[in-house]
């Protein structure tokens, strides 16, 4: 495929979608053809798919029906969205992907990171990302900033206890290892420039050299 699929991971409050958007901004200035996304979401159908799992009336919703909701969502995305705009030689920049679901699904959930990458690989079919950068900051800190956000409306994922959430920043801390060739680690911690500076120089370099 011709474009360039980059994606942003990290739990929740790091700044992905914050981020994501100032980065996009300042390649358009550059002249770079880039959109963004994200999921689960991104169009239509799999923002419908988003609504039904993260709707906090749906207390009952068991693991594997979850890990199985966000792989659809993603396939759907990536037929309708994503693949075309890759085909097109555009530089897709998407706010979560399938490491998403092996953080929280495979390591917090405890479903196995093994097992929800299995189901997955039926959805992406072989397109995998060529640079992902995560997002790394405590979930503490990135739970404070939601907390003090009034523009993000709370959702069931973000309700579960702090051992959950302590669990999904293990978990990301085990993916980046296994995946270290596509992996690039920001720290979130700092000032909104900084995390943006930094980002954006990885991106470019990584636009340079591919
Ligand atoms: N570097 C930063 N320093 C301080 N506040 C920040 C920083 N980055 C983002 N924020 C603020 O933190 C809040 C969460 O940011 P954002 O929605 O971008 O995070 P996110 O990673 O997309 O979260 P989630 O995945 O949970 O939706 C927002 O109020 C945003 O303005
Ligand atoms: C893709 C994906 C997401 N999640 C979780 C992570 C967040 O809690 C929500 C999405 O909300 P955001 O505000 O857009 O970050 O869904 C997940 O558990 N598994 C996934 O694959």
């Amino acid at each position: 495929m011709k474009g360039y699929f980059i994606t942003i991971e990290g739990p929740e409050g790091a700044g992905k979608t914050t981020i994501l958007s100032i980065v996009q901004q300042e390649l358009l200035k550059k002249g770079y053809d880039v959109i963004s996304t994200r999921e689960p979401g991104g169009i239509d159908i799999a923002e419908q798919i988003r609504s039904v799992i993260l709707d906090k009336k749906n207390t009952k919703m068991d693991s594997r029906t979850e890990a199985l909701l966000y792989a659809a969502s993603r396939r759907q995305h990536l037929a309708e969205k994503v693949i075309p705009a890759l085909q097109e030689g555009k530089i897709v920049l998407c706010d979560r992907f399938v490491d998403s679901s092996l953080a929280y699904q495979g390591h917090a959930r405890g479903l196995g990171i093994d097992e929800v990458l299995s189901i997955n690989e039926f959805a992406i079919n072989g397109l995998m990302p060529s640079l992902t950068l995560f997002f790394d900051i405590e979930p503490e800190a990135g739970l404070a900033r939601i907390a003090k956000s009034n523009s993000r409306e709370v959702n069931r994922l973000d309700l579960e206890n702090m051992n959950f959430h302590k669990k999904v920043y293990e978990g990301y801390l085990k993916v980046a290892e296994r995946f270290k060739e596509r992996y690039q680690k920001v720290d979130a911690t700092l000032p909104l420039e900084a995390v943006s500076k930094n980002a954006l120089e990885i991106i470019e370099s990584h636009l340079n050299c591919n």
